[in-house]
């Protein structure tokens, strides 16, 4: 049986009086990319924020490479996130003033290695991504294609155990969106990343081994009764 990664235990949630997790249950293998798809709010983001260490869940349980995580405590849960996991989200939330290089490098910066070093690693992904030429420009210099290519970079630099992919191709047109899930596929597969992406389009989540849908605040296999 493959190794399970990350795993949502009957997970609830709730943001005040709104219940966004109602008992979700799901378990993403090693090496696997997972879909989550489902309906606007169904509970997809906060279902990715709990797996992910964000968000601490009211009840259940979140593990990690077989270790408890929900019940450790924000630094504990921010350092697994530097050190562990990578994170693209919908609008790639480049740092402005940094230019597209330094961007990626940032994850090496914030676990330490030196700057020197940690620009070197980032280079190759400019060629890898078809960014060359780009490294010097800041994010406001970057087409919205570029500059998610850029995100991706930067959330598979560090060779995270765990990408977290939440809408990461939301606000690209679908060519653009093509190209960039063809490079996270490749990528992820090439170093051995589990990816977690959330997505609303079947042609995203088609890219994914597998893909669940999120439906009132629970995970449930891709069936024709889930979908109806
Ligand atoms: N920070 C928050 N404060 C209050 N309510 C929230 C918050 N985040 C999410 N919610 C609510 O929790 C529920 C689930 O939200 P969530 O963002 O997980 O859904 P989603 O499936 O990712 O939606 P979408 O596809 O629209 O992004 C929704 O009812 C939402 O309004």
């Amino acid at each position: 049986m493959t190794e399970i990664v990350v795993e949502a235990r009957d997970v609830v949630l709730s943001f005040g009086p709104t219940p966004a997790l109602r008992g979700a249950d799901l378990s993403v293998g090693a090496g696997e990319i997972l879909a989550i798809m489902g309906p606007s709010g169904s509970g997809k983001s906060t279902l990715l924020h709990c797996l992910a260490g964000i968000l601490v869940p009211d009840s259940g349980e979140v593990h990690f490479d077989g270790r408890r995580i929900d019940n450790l405590g924000e630094t504990e849960r921010s350092g697994l996130r530097r050190d562990r996991f990578g994170f693209v989200f919908q609008f790639g939330q480049l740092v402005p003033e940094l230019t597209a290089e330094e961007n990626v490098a940032l994850p090496l910066l914030l676990n330490g290695v030196r700057r020197a070093k940690a620009l070197e690693q980032a280079r190759p992904w400019f060629a890898r991504l078809g960014l060359d030429g780009l490294e010097g420009r800041r994010s406001g210099e970057l087409s919205g294609g570029q500059a998610q290519r850029v995100a991706l970079a930067r959330g598979l630099v560090a060779r995270p155990r765990v990408l977290f992919a939440d809408e990461p191709t939301g606000a690209l047109d679908t060519l653009t969106s093509e190209q960039v899930m063809d490079l996270l596929v490749d990528s992820a597969r090439e170093q051995g990343t589990t990816v977690v992406l959330v997505t609303h389009e079947p042609r995203v989540a088609a890219y994914a081994d597998r893909e669940v849908i999120v439906r009132d605040g629970k995970a449930h296999a891709l069936t024709a009764e889930a979908i109806s």
